[in-house]
């Protein structure tokens, strides 16, 4: 039986490279599949991983049809054994729903990855909708860490050196240090709470401690 599977953690814990890599062990073995994403960080149709692996991908907008797309593949007489969904956070609910129904309908496994909530701590509508439908959810192993050690498990976006919490859901952004106007940082709920990032944390504990007596 087909699956819906929906692969999910922090920004930087491995998403994209665990796609390529399940894409790569099922085309070793001879099945054939079809690659998606939506806003990679490149800017292209592309799959791109922090660990340098790259994928050419199909873009998925939100007007695209992921079942118009299989059955009329499947009509000119391709295989479809798979389709891995990178960035999957970004699409429709209508898109997932498409996805489940290739399941069920035409029996091609769906693979899914993505976060599942944004900045402000909800969730994406396209991974509220994986959550509901999937057959399984997956939380990936390796750990994102919080500047403090711990798990990360809350997405937090920084403008121009300040973490803020209002803005428009969707902006393309990366985790690194490069300079940029919107930059990610993964934390712990805790520090995700007191928006303490590393760079502000770091200017906290550099304040002089006031001394006791005046
Ligand atoms: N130089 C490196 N050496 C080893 N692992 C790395 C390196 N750079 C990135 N990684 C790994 O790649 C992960 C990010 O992978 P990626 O697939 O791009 O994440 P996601 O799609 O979830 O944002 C990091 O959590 C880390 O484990
Ligand atoms: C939290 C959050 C993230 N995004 C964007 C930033 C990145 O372009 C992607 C996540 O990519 P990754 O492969 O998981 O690193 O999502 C956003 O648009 N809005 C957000 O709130």
């Amino acid at each position: 039986m087909a699956e819906l599977t929906f692969w999910t953690g922090t920004m930087d814990a491995g998403k994209s490279t665990l796609a390529l890599q399940t894409n790569h062990n099922h085309a070793a073995r001879g099945r054939m599949g079809l690659i998606f994403t939506a806003h990679d960080r490149s800017g292209e149709a592309v799959v791109t991983s922090r660990l340098g692996l790259t994928h050419d991908a199909i873009e998925v907008t939100d007007d695209f049809d992921f079942w118009r797309h299989a059955v009329d593949a499947l009509t000119h007489g391709a295989r479809i054994d798979y389709l891995i969904c990178d960035e999957a956070q970004f699409y429709t609910p209508e898109q997932i729903e498409a996805l489940a129904k290739i399941v069920d309908e035409l029996q091609i496994d769906v693979f899914c990855f993505g976060i599942l909530t944004d900045f402000r701590t909800r969730l994406f509508p396209g991974a509220a909708r994986l959550v509901e439908l999937a057959d399984r959810t997956e939380v990936l192993q390796v750990e994102a860490l919080c500047w403090c050690g711990k798990r990360a498990t809350h997405n937090a976006r920084v403008e121009d050196g300040v973490m803020v919490t209002e803005g428009d859901q969707v902006v393309v952004g990366d985790t690194d240090d490069a300079p940029s106007a919107v930059s990610y940082e993964v934390l712990c709920r805790q520090h995700h709470r007191r928006r303490l990032t590393a760079a502000r944390a770091q200017s906290v504990s550099l304040v002089p401690e006031p001394l006791p007596f005046g």
